[in-house]
């Protein structure tokens, strides 16, 4: 569990470090409030996302499945401000290890609320989803705003980072990447 009592410690002093007065009326349980939201938000690292794809179905479908614009918010590790947008994962299962769609973006989610890197977030969820169901191939996009590049540094909003990794059939043949890539829109 996030240790909220340190964050709390942590908030107030970087409350006084700005020149703020965090006993002030409106920021007098600001600390608390950010522990909370941290906890909700970094809760990722808590979790092994691996756990959602235990439970398979025994269906005979070997054709790509694919479960667009996941909404995902995550935070940029070097700056914690967030990146958020969408992730695109598609995957052609092996007979008998066919996953809940849900699962999909359990996994997502689980990767994302931690502090993050965008190409790493695209690689764990292609290498578990490779490793727990063992499918012909795996494929996920992902498409994020980057806020540390539109309030901050170089400030250019509306600026889009995609990330793809791409394993197994969809790196050997590109008439099933360009199949995915079409269905996804990219
Ligand atoms: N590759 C990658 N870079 C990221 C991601 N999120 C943020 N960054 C970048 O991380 C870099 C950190 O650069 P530094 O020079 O250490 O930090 P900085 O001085 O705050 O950099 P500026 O943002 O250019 O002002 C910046 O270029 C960010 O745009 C990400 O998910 N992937
Ligand atoms: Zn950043």
């Amino acid at each position: 569990m996030v240790d909220r009592e340190k964050v709390e410690v942590a908030v107030k002093m970087i409350l006084e470090a700005i020149g703020e007065d965090p006993e002030r009326e409106g920021l007098r349980e600001t600390p608390a409030r950010v522990a909370r939201m941290y906890s909700e938000i970094f809760c990722g690292l808590w979790e092994d996302p691996q756990t959602h794809l235990s439970k398979m179905f025994s269906e005979e479908h070997e054709e790509m499945v694919l479960v667009k614009d996941i909404p995902i918010y995550s935070m940029c590790e070097h700056h914690l401000l967030p990146f958020y947008g969408k992730a695109h994962v598609a995957y052609i299962p092996r007979k008998g290890n066919v996953t809940g769609l849900s699962k999909l973006a359990r996994v997502v989610e689980g990767f994302a609320k931690r502090p993050q890197l965008q190409e790493r977030l695209t690689s764990q969820i292609a290498d578990t989803i490779m490793k727990k169901l063992n499918p012909h191939g795996v494929i996920v996009v992902i498409e994020a705003e980057h806020m540390c590049m539109t309030l901050r540094g170089v400030k250019k909003p509306g600026s889009k980072t995609i990330t793809s990794a791409v394993r197994g059939q969809f790196q050997r043949s590109e008439a099933t990447r360009a199949e995915a890539f079409s269905l996804i829109g990219k």
